[in-house]
């Protein structure tokens, strides 16, 4: 089987990080599981013991294949081929190794989508962006990340643990939504850091608003920034 890189396919090949990970998605039948990216299906069977139904999106067809023939027998599996992130399903609990590549459009498209709670691997460099917490190393998406969720660092994982191996290590990280957020807001957030070095006073004077704050944004804290963005968003 050929594996793309531009789909971020490092498949995970350690069963008991696989398990650890279901485990820590704390899955009950209740629930409906979404996990963005099957790959080869590691943890996919382990997720179906576990919920009521897992729905499972992979934008490489020949993967989708692949799970249709190996899971045929399990009966709460949904497998659907295309971008996880145009899903129309709902879900309680995300599970998902992550394409790196897509890993802050994965969070935005999160903060935007409701849901309890979910188990993420990410890049360990990505991880460390979103839990920044001095001003100079935080971006926009640290602090989307942190309006939208409560995030707790569960384990580190070797590269070696995956095939191929990447250049790279991972962390796995436990969400569990505080905010839903919506599109503008996330927008506009991005755009505040686009001029962080300038003062609130002059990012809203060229939004035609007023302020008499001579703060520039990386001495704001998080919450400053996101009633910043929600004052630029007032009509
Ligand atoms: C890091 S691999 C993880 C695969 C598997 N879950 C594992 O743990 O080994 C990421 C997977 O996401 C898939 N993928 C990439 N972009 C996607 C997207 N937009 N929607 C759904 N799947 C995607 C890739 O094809 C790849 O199989």
């Amino acid at each position: 089987m050929i594996k793309r890189k531009r789909f971020g396919q490092h498949f995970l090949n350690s069963n008991s990080i696989a398990k650890s990970i279901v485990s820590e998605a704390k899955i009950t039948k209740n629930d409906v599981v979404f996990e963005l990216g099957t790959g080869l299906g590691i943890l996919t069977p382990l997720l179906c013991e576990k919920a009521n139904k897992v729905i499972s999106v992979d934008v490489d067809k020949q993967l989708i294949e692949n799970a249709k023939s190996l899971f045929s027998n399990i009966d709460n599996l949904v497998l659907k081929s295309g971008d996880g992130f145009k899903t129309k399903d709902s879900f309680s609990i995300f599970v998902s190794n992550l394409p790196y590549s897509k890993s802050k459009k994965a969070i935005e498209w999160l903060a935007e989508s409701s849901f309890s709670h979910g188990v993420i691997m990410v890049q360990k460099e990505f991880a460390e962006k979103l839990l920044a917490k001095s001003s100079k190393k935080r971006k926009a998406i640290s602090v989307i990340a942190d309006h939208a969720f409560e995030i707790k660092i569960l384990s580190n994982v070797g590269k070696n643990n995956f095939s191929p191996v990447p250049k790279v290590d991972s962390v796995i990280l436990e969400i569990i939504k505080k905010n839903l957020m919506n599109k503008d807001l996330i927008h506009t957030i991005n755009k505040i850091f686009s001029y962080r070095r300038k003062t609130v006073r002059n990012i809203l004077k060229q939004l035609n608003k007023e302020s008499v704050i001579d703060k520039r944004v990386d001495d704001l804290s998080g919450d400053e920034i996101i009633n910043l963005a929600n004052q630029i968003l007032e009509k």
